[in-house]
């Protein structure tokens, strides 16, 4: 029977697509006129300052509206050498890129903990001092800014002529592009759309965000940069009224318009920013009102960019490789001891003790706001607990960040389901392999590859492999939780609710993995509503209210704890009391 060939022809179409466009380019240079050619060599410029800003908005989602001051840095720092200390071109090069990406840690550090809107009014600001400072300086030329900046020289070729100088953008464009596209094969690409999508459930399940938030910034700068020297080449002079707002906003629409992440659309978009301004010359006084309009229109049709990226297909390895071994005798172990957490006046947990053994599954049960997600995430780093301390496997992890105490052996859900809905099924298992390697600049290594399948089909998920995470049915979205978690070869696993909403088959199936974990040799901790499925999956059971442990034992015996009814079923006229009773006995 014949097979379809779409997939190679796809693949071709990866693979020769850019050398394809650099070959048309390399084309265009000779039969363009020079004032065609300009706009060329200034949509490289672009499309390198929007593979910049791509790394820190499109992959990292770390809103930037002060990029032209990484674009400033590289052009100032180049044209000063060159001007003040005779530099050559090529000497100055890796000097502006270290300088931005100096700055990158000076306003990626204090935004770190900053969300979208106050991180776009900081990023503006900087963006605005950098504007500020060179315009009041006086050896950057105040706001006459630098002229007289010479020529680069290419074996011993002065590049003056249009055509010349698209040649260079087109080497930089070229040299930037193969750059980028061995940074998107990383892991660290992997670790920034995880960001992008959720950055508490990616701490969570082991990736360094901190970190990682702060690498966009710096190599999303370095990257950037490299446009600031080749303009000033081109031009001969430095400007500052080249640096405004409105040219970090061009920079911002090049990835908004071409799609986020994606760099062929960053091409798309550099050409749209650059060229079509140009096109509209012969409409000059409605050139803005035009321009504005059809950019509406494009982001109207084309929410997602024009050439939005697209989702990679998971490489298959051969075979899912062997099990993990499971954790030594008595490891695996949770140890909580005396946690309590405070929320002002309200003692969310107090005084809390737990221990999960290997193979263990301890359940946590109690009334709504009881206390059962703030022990988790005290247990998990993602809040500080007032008091209280919290063992993995005889390591002290509490006071650790929450990437740390992944990596310790403790995964986790969450209640509220938090995947990384952009991200396929197996990006985002493979996302939960940081717990065991933090590893950032080298692709997912075969192991990853391995565990990813291993886990896929441990969970039933390996058809929707490909699939992405936001288009799987609730049954599914909870399960690849779980999937992710386990990405972590955990000692421990924290499940929080995984029952809530799931129907009668979907219950069954998930008491089946519990168990299936629980065999592995992972102690399972369970925060869960439904009673009954507590009572037949637990080894024990902690029941919470208002905040303290009022029974911990088997099932059995808290069945038959009047406290526990009491409690935990509430007032006996409550019409679903009965009900609980009878589930609980
Ligand atoms: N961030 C917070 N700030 C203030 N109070 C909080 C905060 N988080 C939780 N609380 C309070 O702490 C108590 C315990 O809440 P928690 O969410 O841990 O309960 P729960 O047992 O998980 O409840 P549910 O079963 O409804 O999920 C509640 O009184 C809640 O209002």
């Amino acid at each position: 029977m014949k097979t379809l060939r779409r997939p190679d022809a796809t693949a071709l179409a990866r693979h020769a697509g850019w050398p394809l466009l650099l070959l048309a380019a390399l084309a265009a240079g000779q039969v363009l006129d020079d004032y065609a050619v300009t706009v060329a060599g200034t949509i490289l410029i672009y499309a390198i300052l929007g593979l910049g800003i791509n790394i820190v908005v499109g992959y990292a989602g770390l809103l930037d509206l002060g990029f032209a001051a990484f674009f400033a840095i590289g052009a100032y720092t180049s044209g000063l050498l060159m001007l003040k200390l005779h530099w050559g071109f090529w000497a100055t090069l890796p000097v502006a890129v270290l300088a931005a990406a100096a700055s990158g840690v000076v306003i990626g550090y204090p935004t770190l903990r900053l969300r979208s809107d106050y991180l776009a009014i900081v990023t503006l600001g900087f963006g605005e001092i950098i504007r500020i400072t060179v315009v009041n300086l006086d050896v950057t030329g105040g706001p006459n800014g630098l002229t007289g900046i010479p020529p680069v020289t290419v074996g011993g070729r002065e590049i003056v002529t249009p055509p010349d100088f698209f040649y260079l953008a087109l080497a930089f464009f070229a040299a930037v592009l193969v750059l980028t596209g061995l940074l998107a094969r990383t892991r660290l690409a992997y670790a920034w759309r995880a960001v992008r999508a959720d950055d508490r459930a990616a701490e969570a399940v082991g990736v360094p965000t901190r970190r990682v938030k702060l690498l966009a910034y710096v190599l999303g700068a370095a990257v950037g940069s490299v446009a600031g020297p080749l303009n000033a080449a081109q031009l001969g002079t430095v400007d500052p009224s080249s640096f405004t707002f409105l040219t970090s906003l061009m920079i911002l629409l090049v990835v908004i318009i071409g799609g986020m992440g994606s760099r062929p659309g960053v091409v798309v978009g550099a050409v749209v920013v650059v060229a079509l301004p140009e096109a509209l010359r012969t409409v000059q006084e409605y050139r803005g009102l035009f321009f504005a309009l059809l950019l509406v229109l494009i982001v109207l049709v084309r929410p997602q960019g024009v050439w939005p990226a697209r989702p990679r297909r998971f490489a298959r390895p051969a075979a899912a490789g062997p099990e993990p071994a499971p954790p030594a005798a008595g490891g695996g172990v949770l140890e909580v001891e005396g946690l309590t957490r405070r929320f002002g006046g309200v003692t969310a947990v107090e005084d809390l003790s737990l221990r999960a053994g290997a193979g263990e599954v301890v359940s946590v049960i109690g009334p709504n706001g009881a206390g059962k997600t703030t022990a988790f995430n005290c247990v998990t780093g993602m809040i500080a607990p007032d008091a209280g301390t919290v063992r993995v496997a005889g390591r002290r992890v509490h006071g650790l960040a929450p990437h740390r105490v992944a990596a310790a052996g403790l995964a986790r859900t969450f209640q509220n389901i938090r995947l990384f809905e952009e991200l396929t099924v197996a990006e985002n298992v493979l996302v939960g392999r940081f717990a065991r390697d933090r590893s950032l600049l080298r692709p997912p290594s075969r192991a990853d590859a391995a565990a990813v399948r291993r886990c896929l089909e441990f969970t039933g998920l390996a058809e929707a492999a490909d699939r992405p995470a936001g288009g799987l049915p609730y049954g599914d979205r909870r399960r690849l939780e779980i999937a992710r978690a386990l990405a972590a070869e955990p000692r421990a696993l924290l499940l929080d609710e995984p029952a809530a909403g799931a129907n009668p088959t979907e219950k069954r199936a998930l008491m089946d993995l519990i168990g299936r974990v629980r065999a592995r040799g992972v102690a399972v901790v369970l925060i869960e509503h439904d009673v009954a499925l507590v009572m037949s999956v637990s080894t024990r059971v902690v029941v919470l209210d208002r905040g303290r442990a009022i029974a911990a034992g088997p099932p059995a015996e808290i069945r038959a704890d009047d406290r526990v009814i009491a409690a935990y079923i509430g007032v006996p006229d409550d019409p679903d009391a009965g009900l609980q009773a009878e589930v609980l006995r």
